[in-house]
């Protein structure tokens, strides 16, 4: 009897956060990292429905870096990555397609069901709801670095994923984006894509489940976590090289959301079970905020 007494407790705890977050979108990027972990993404992916099932309005946008990578080995293509971004020719667009459009978006879609809930695919055909346009990087002598078939998000078709959204449906919703102007297909990082969408959106929150505890002051060590991190300290620590590779491009899209709007941003462990519902339902919360 105590034990029941004592779970029917964590019920009314977390009423407050339910009723806080009720109607209120979330946006959820999944890292190809955690996907990589297939147990990881089973419980991530129930907290997503829990989610809905309490009235809180996820959205997921999804990566699969790693699966890319592997598909590309497998076609005996080199993968190449400027500044964090996946060099992206005829032959990888169309693995990139494949890949996250294709068989990530199905497969997170499909488990949402098996677990009992409702989702979406939105992954370009039919159904796209991320325009964009052609990328490029700057050089160190200020040219541009040409990335190839690589986007950014410039246009979000916000009312088909806020109508999924009323209508009880996770939209699912793959990093790729659609060139208005020439109607090409382009690969976008997921982070980028997860910014943009929470801005369009007005998020209340953009949770990011990657394969680490959050940022590290060492990246390889844990114990070094970070739990709030501002925009002065975050660029101090990408320009000494402690914020690397692909944390470079999360940390500094979620640098400009939140100066467009989206108050709270959090990166944190997809590994770790719960990780999702313990920081959106408890006071402490888990892994790295970025702040202002
Ligand atoms: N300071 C840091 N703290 C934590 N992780 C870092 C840091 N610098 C670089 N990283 C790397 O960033 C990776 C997470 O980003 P990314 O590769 O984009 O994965 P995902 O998109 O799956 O979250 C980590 O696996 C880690 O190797
Ligand atoms: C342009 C670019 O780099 N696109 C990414 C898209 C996937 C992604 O970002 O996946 P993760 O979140 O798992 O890293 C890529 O091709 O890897």
């Amino acid at each position: 009897m105590r034990d029941a007494i004592e779970k029917a407790d964590v019920l009314i705890e977390a009423l407050g956060w339910i009723r806080r977050f009720r109607n209120k979108v979330t946006v959820i990027k999944l890292g190809g990292s955690v996907m990589e972990n297939p147990d990881a993404l089973r419980h991530c992916l129930i907290d997503i429905v829990f989610m809905e099932t309490v009235g809180m309005r996820p959205v997921v946008i999804h990566g699969g870096g790693a699966a890319i990578s592997r598909a590309m080995a497998e076609a005996k293509i080199e993968p190449h990555f400027i500044q964090g971004r996946r060099y992206t020719d005829d032959a990888t667009l169309k693995i990139v397609e494949e890949v996250l459009a294709g068989k990530v978006c199905r497969h997170i879609t499909q488990e949402i069901e098996d677990i009992g809930g409702r989702a979406m695919s939105l992954n370009l055909d039919p159904q796209c709801v991320l325009f964009g346009e052609r990328m490029t990087l700057p050089g160190e002598n200020g040219e541009e670095i040409d990335l190839g078939h690589v986007g950014t998000v410039t246009e979000v078709d916000r009312a088909t994923i806020e109508n999924l959204c009323y209508a009880g449906q996770v939209p699912i919703i793959p990093s790729m984006c659609i060139d208005k102007a020439t109607e090409q297909k382009l690969n976008v990082n997921a982070d980028t894509a997860a910014n943009a969408v929470a801005e369009a959106l007005g998020a209340e929150k953009l949770v990011f489940l990657s394969d680490v505890n959050g940022v590290r002051l060492d990246k390889d060590d844990p114990n070094t976590l970070v739990h709030s991190l501002n925009r002065e300290k975050a660029l101090e620590m990408i320009k000494s090289g402690q914020i690397a590779s692909g944390m470079i491009p999360k940390v500094e899209a979620c640098l400009e959301t939140l100066e467009r709007g989206v108050s709270k941003i959090h990166i944190i462990d997809g590994r770790l079970r719960h990780s999702l519902l313990l920081e959106i339902y408890t006071n402490t919360g888990v892994g790295t905020e970025i702040v202002l």
